[in-house]
């Protein structure tokens, strides 16, 4: 039985519905203030600040562990794992605590979609929890600054021995639990953070030089060698926990937290009943949907069926070694038309799964095995690289390109909030009114371009959109449109069921030319090229673009002017080729139109 509450919106306090309105967080640091980051990352403070953590620990009455919105998991859970050992060699309870930060979640453009699924999971936790008489204790916290000493007078109340928690690699959450660490620890109160959401962690693969990789390539080299160098440790998985006595649910300290309810949703985002019971049905929260994901991916082949927004667990997946999806990934892997993917990137981002077990799944079972490194392992590498760079050049997750040089390209459209300034740029050549309606026209799937159109309404409808649809939509708004890549970046935030910042921001800056082993600026992708390798049936568009459903051959994917007026679809916003020239005139030329 799931264990959710009625919204609080039910009730909502003044106090916090101001707050959700009010709250403006700064979204483009100044060039000086990110490079000052990037010379002294947070990570290391944060490493520091834990290193001698488990030292002059006092004894207490309960261990803590802080599931945080990437590792909604039980199953290979390090910090989980390292909490309930803890517990258990000490004879103490595990408490498990969440923390609800709607600021964050504004903070960071959290999509609707995104929450829904947390609290999706956190329901089904709470349940799994409860049954090893482990409390999923829910916090709601308005002042997201107020969440250190929120955390504290927590263990001080439950007289806690220790936290345990995930890093999260962002800048803002860094510091914060940089903060708790040195709180907790001057209370005499262990606070361990660890590495989880890498197969090897930020730090582990460094150049000769010892500094982070921002080449993929000799990165990936070096980090299959790495993880091949000690699979017990990057492959480990972590144990369950152990239950508690079932007493603890009877005590007056610990009885109560079995009371917390899991929302079912929080304020400012909350999901329209229709979408939410799509998400569902697209969507399955839990473990156990994650790694039948999983498994499908590895022994069943590809199907048609499931290139929408349908049930991915649905019947009828058809077992086969020689064409399961993962065989054919190499080749396959950039069409749109079928389910070529594993489409696991909301349960990796959300940790309902972890990247070590879809790693260890793809391994043969023997004692001396090695991690192969092909193609679909070489994605969850990328992965990896975009966590270590936002580790290591935290600047990135500050809005601010990785190559500076390019931070004065004219961009047509709004300046962003925290900006330059807050009007237009002077040197645009387009009215804010018409670069405005071009961007309403990308996002709501109206270019004129099918492919760019039908990966925009499929991220519409169902909160993901295949890379290859992401790089091409991406492309198409930075380079075509000439619109800022952080628009596009926070839309997709908004939008996207897996949005995660460093893989979001990473794709974003690829495409935009202005990030770590970029798009070179003068490959443009021609969209109507694109479209034939992505879509290569036509049943993407035809799905995702009605209009278009009875078109076949080339033509869906360049309709002709008559055809299209009198289907009602709308004809190309822009030329490619003008617009392309446009792009290279403007990277060669920063600062110029
Ligand atoms: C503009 C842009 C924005 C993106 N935003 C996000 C995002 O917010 N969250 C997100 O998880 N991914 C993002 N990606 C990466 C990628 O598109 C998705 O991870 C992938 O489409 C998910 O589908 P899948 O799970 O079927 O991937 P598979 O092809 O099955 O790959 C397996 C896993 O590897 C990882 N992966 C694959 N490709 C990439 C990549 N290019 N970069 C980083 N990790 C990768 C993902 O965790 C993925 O689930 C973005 C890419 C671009 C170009």
């Amino acid at each position: 039985m799931s264990k959710r509450a009625l919204s609080p919106t039910a009730s909502p306090s003044s106090k916090r519905a101001r707050t959700s309105t009010t709250f403006r967080p700064k979204k483009i640091a100044t060039a000086e203030a990110a490079a000052a980051v990037d010379q002294d990352p947070p990570l290391l403070k944060l490493l520091k600040a834990t290193k001698d953590a488990e030292r002059n620990v006092k004894k207490g009455d309960a261990v803590v562990y802080w599931m945080r919105m990437g590792d909604l998991r039980i199953t290979d859970n390090r910090a989980l794992s390292l909490a309930s050992a803890h517990a258990k060699k000490t004879d103490i309870p595990l408490v498990v605590v969440f923390i609800l930060s709607p600021q964050d979640y504004k903070a960071h453009d959290r999509s609707p979609r995104r929450i829904d699924f947390t609290l999706r999971n956190l329901a089904l936790l709470a349940t799994s929890l409860g049954k090893l008489h482990i409390p999923l204790h829910i916090i709601t916290q308005s002042n997201r600054r107020a969440i250190p000493n929120k955390v504290i007078s927590f263990l001080e109340e439950l007289s806690a021995s220790a936290i345990y928690a995930n890093i999260e690699y962002e800048v803002d959450e860094l510091r914060r639990d940089t903060q708790i660490s040195k709180a907790a620890q001057a209370k005499g109160i262990g606070a361990i953070f660890v590495h989880d959401k890498c197969v090897v962690e930020p730090g582990a693969v460094l150049t000769k030089e010892n500094k982070t990789y921002s080449v993929y390539s000799p990165y990936q080299k070096a980090w299959l060698k790495k993880l091949n160098a000690n699979i017990p440790y990057f492959l480990e998985n972590c144990r369950q926990p152990h239950p508690n006595s079932e007493s603890v649910r009877t005590t007056a300290k610990f009885g109560p937290l079995f009371d917390s309810l899991v929302p079912e949703s929080v304020p400012g985002f909350e999901l329209d009943p229709a979408d939410r019971a799509k998400m569902e049905q697209v969507w399955p929260a839990g473990e156990a949907a994650a790694s039948e994901m999983l498994r499908r991916f590895l022994r069943t082949k590809s199907r048609s069926s499931q290139l929408a927004a349908v049930d991915p667990l649905a019947d009828g997946a058809e077992d086969s070694a020689k064409r399961s999806r993962i065989s054919v990934y190499d080749a396959e892997r950039d069409r749109a038309d079928k389910d070529t993917t594993s489409r696991l990137s909301p349960y990796l981002s959300a940790g309902v799964i972890s990247a070590r077990a879809c790693i260890r799944a793809t391994m043969p079972d023997t004692k001396n095995a090695k991690v192969d490194g092909g193609r679909w392992i070489q994605e969850i590498a990328w992965r990896d690289f975009y966590v270590c760079i936002l580790a290591g050049f935290p600047r990135v997750s500050m809005g601010r390109p990785f190559q500076e040089k390019y931070a004065d390209i004219v961009w047509e459209g709004p300046a962003l909030e925290g900006s330059y300034a807050d009007e237009l740029n002077p040197k645009a050549e387009l009215s804010l009114a018409t670069a405005e309606s071009n961007i309403e026209k990308w996002k709501s799937g109206r270019t004129g371009y099918p492919i760019v159109d039908a990966g925009m309404r499929c991220l519409n409808e169902m909160g993901y959109m295949h890379n290859r649809l992401r790089m091409i939509a991406a492309m198409f708004l930075t380079k075509h449109l000439m619109i800022d890549w952080r628009i596009g970046e926070k839309y997709f935030m908004e939008k996207l069921i897996d949005g995660d910042l460093a893989s979001n921001d990473g794709g974003w800056q690829w495409c935009a030319s202005t990030g770590v082993d970029a798009c070179p600026y003068f490959r443009v992708f021609n969209p109507y090229n694109q479209s034939s390798k992505a879509d290569p049936t036509g049943d993407f568009i035809r799905h995702f673009v009605p209009e278009l459903a009875s078109v076949r051959g080339p033509d869906l994917h360049n309709p002709p002017a008559a055809a299209a007026n009198k289907l009602g679809y709308p004809r190309p916003i822009v030329k490619h080729e003008e617009s392309r020239d446009r792009a290279l005139r403007r990277f060669k030329n920063v600062g110029s139109a």
